[in-house]
Order: C-alpha cells, then structure tokens, then sequence
C-alpha cells in the first residue's frame, strides 16, 4: 500500500533548481543519438552502460558524463534531450525549472554554441506551452578549464543574453576554488546575469566563502560541508542564501556513504534554505521525487518538513515575486488537504 507521505510527495508542486541537462541523458536516448549520429560508443548494451554508472567520488562521474555528452551533436539532439526531461519533470509535479547546461563540453567538441541554446530554448518553449512549466537556462563554466576559457564562453553567449537566466560553475571541485573565476562573474554580473556556484560538494568551507564574497552568488549549489564552519552556517542562515541539495547525488558520490547519513535534516535544524534537487538524475538513480522520496524515507522527514522544502524551492528560485507567490498559493492550497505534523 502506498503510504500517504508518499502520494504527498508525488503530487506536491515543485521546483527544480539544480539540475545539469546534459545529466538527464537516459542510456536509451544515449544510444538512439549514437545511431543517429553513426557515434560508435564504448558500451554494448544498456545494462553495460548502467553496470558503468558506479562511481567513487565526484571525478570518476564527471568521466563518464563528458563522455555521453559526445553523443549530442545537432540542435534537434539538444532539444531531444531536453523536451524528454520536461516530460519526466511534468510527470514529478514541476511547475519551475532552472536547467543548468554546460556549453564548453560542446564548443570543445566543435559544436557551435547557437546549436546547443537553440535546441535547449524550443524545448522550454514547448514545455511553457504545452506543459506549463517556466523554465531558465544557467550557463555553467567548466572549472577544470582556465578562467580564459570562461570568460571566452560568456563572450559567445551574449548575443543570447535574453535566453540566459544566470551563471554558475561546475565540474572538478577541489583544486579549483571559485577565486578562479572572479573577473568573469564580476563581468556576468555587470550583464544583469544571476550568479550561483556549486561549492562544498567535494571542496572545503573556505570555497563557499569564496564563492559568497568573491563571485557574488546568490546561491550555492550543494553547499553541505558548510556544517563543518558555524561561522559560515551562521552567515548563511542569517543571508538566507538558498542550498540547492542534491540528495542521490551526495549518495552515489560517496560524499555520505548512505542516505541515513545525509545532514539535510541537520542543515533544516540550523534554520539554512534547504532546497531539494536532483542533479544528474540518469546517472544517480532517480528524478525529483526519488530524491524527495529517498531522504523522507531515510531521515524520517515529516508533511511539515517536506512542505518546507517545496515551498524553500519556490522562495529560492529566481522567478518574480507574483509568480512566487502564485505557487507558494498552489502548494498552501495543496498541502491544505493533509495532515500537519
Ligand atoms: O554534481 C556535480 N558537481 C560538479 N559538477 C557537475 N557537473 C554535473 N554534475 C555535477
Ligand atoms: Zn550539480
């Protein structure tokens, strides 16, 4: 029998803030865009392509996302990719999505930046239309690559500023703290782009620091080893600066060796913006609501601390005040019919 927190969870309304498109490559999709784009890839079957998605820590994943990205080659593989995301964030209950994507993992390969924004844009048109989902793009800079490379990237965008919401900064953590990156958020930011970082996945305390005082962010993504510095949950907690959690993520990361060690009831506790997300979902395990149903089962989490989460999504989002609270309305009006603990 279903139990009731769990068709909750099914159907509350949610938002969606950290999420890497190219990581919502399903291995069936993978393939068909192998044949379609005669790609000849290093696996034999889906099962020797799921029995791959076994990873140590946040580097021997990053291995294997650059290499199914070669796959998406024309603008109608960016918009495949995508449109299949929005049907299974509809299916979650999405009502809003900030989509991360990685330009640099294309333009190295020589596919031009204006293939992958088209095909990402028609299908969030689409999504708007016929799904009712809003949505915003967030280009992410490649941290392993120089702050040249960066600052090359956001040149090429800005002839498509208004198809941007923001920019952010992903791939390997440590070794490459956000410092790296200053000039080219100081010039994101003067363009009016929104600036968020992931920091303290893998990286320590002092990179969310950085990413604060440094790059201006409004956001920090995953953001769980803050615990390790009060000062800085202090800080955080006091700013309201949003954490976008990724809970299968952190799991299949080894950045906790099982969910029952996850510390997003610990971040709630210190009064942090605990937003719950799903990172690269075809590659960790699940979408939105595996990951909401994945930490409520393993940290016993209530109807009110998973209404909490919902509603933290919506107050972290970058969507205007009116749209916010129209679905801060629809979750009150939804959550209205379930019990409160
Ligand atoms: O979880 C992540 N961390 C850093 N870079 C990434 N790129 C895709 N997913 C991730
Ligand atoms: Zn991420």
């Amino acid at each position: 029998m279903t139990r009731p927190i769990e068709s909750f969870i099914r159907n509350l309304p949610k938002a969606e803030l950290h999420l890497h498109i190219e990581g919502t490559l399903e291995p069936e999709l993978m393939f068909r865009l192998a044949e379609r784009n005669r790609i000849t890839l290093p696996f034999a079957s889906l099962d020797e392509v799921r029995a791959a998605y076994q990873f140590s820590d946040l580097q021997s994943f990053l291995d294997i996302y650059y290499q199914g990205m070669q796959v998406l080659i024309e603008e109608e593989d960016f918009y495949d990719l995508a449109i299949a995301y929005f049907e299974r964030a509809h299916a979650d209950q999405i009502r809003h999505c900030e989509l991360f994507f990685d330009p640099q993992g294309h333009t190295e390969r020589g596919i031009p930046f204006k293939t992958v924004i088209s095909g990402l844009r028609r299908a969030q048109d689409e999504a708007r239309e016929r799904l009712g989902i809003s949505s915003g793009l967030i280009l992410c800079f490649l941290r392993h690559l120089s702050a040249e490379s960066a600052l090359a990237t956001l040149e090429e965008a800005l002839p498509y500023r208004e198809w941007l919401l923001g920019v952010g900064l992903d791939s390997s953590e440590s070794g490459h703290p956000p410092v790296k990156f200053e000039a080219v958020f100081e010039r994101a930011r003067q363009e009016g782009l929104l600036p968020v970082a992931h920091a303290g996945e893998e990286g320590p305390p002092s990179y969310i620091w950085e990413a604060l005082d440094l790059l201006k962010v409004l956001r920090i993504d995953h953001g769980v080893r803050c615990l390790e510095d009060e000062r800085l949950v202090a800080r955080l907690a006091a700013e309201k600066v949003p954490l976008t959690v990724c809970p299968l993520s952190n799991v299949k990361l080894r950045v906790f060796d099982t969910m029952a060690r996850h510390n997003l009831k610990e971040l709630l506790r210190c009064e942090l913006c605990v937003t719950v997300n799903s990172d690269d979902p075809a590659y960790f395990g699940g979408y939105l609501t595996e990951n909401f149903l994945a930490v409520q089962r393993a940290l016993g989490l209530g109807f009110t601390e998973i209404r909490q989460l919902a509603d933290n999504g919506f107050r972290a989002s970058f969507l205007g005040e009116r749209e916010k609270g129209e679905l801060l309305d629809e979750v009150r009006h939804y959550c209205a019919g379930f019990p409160q603990d």
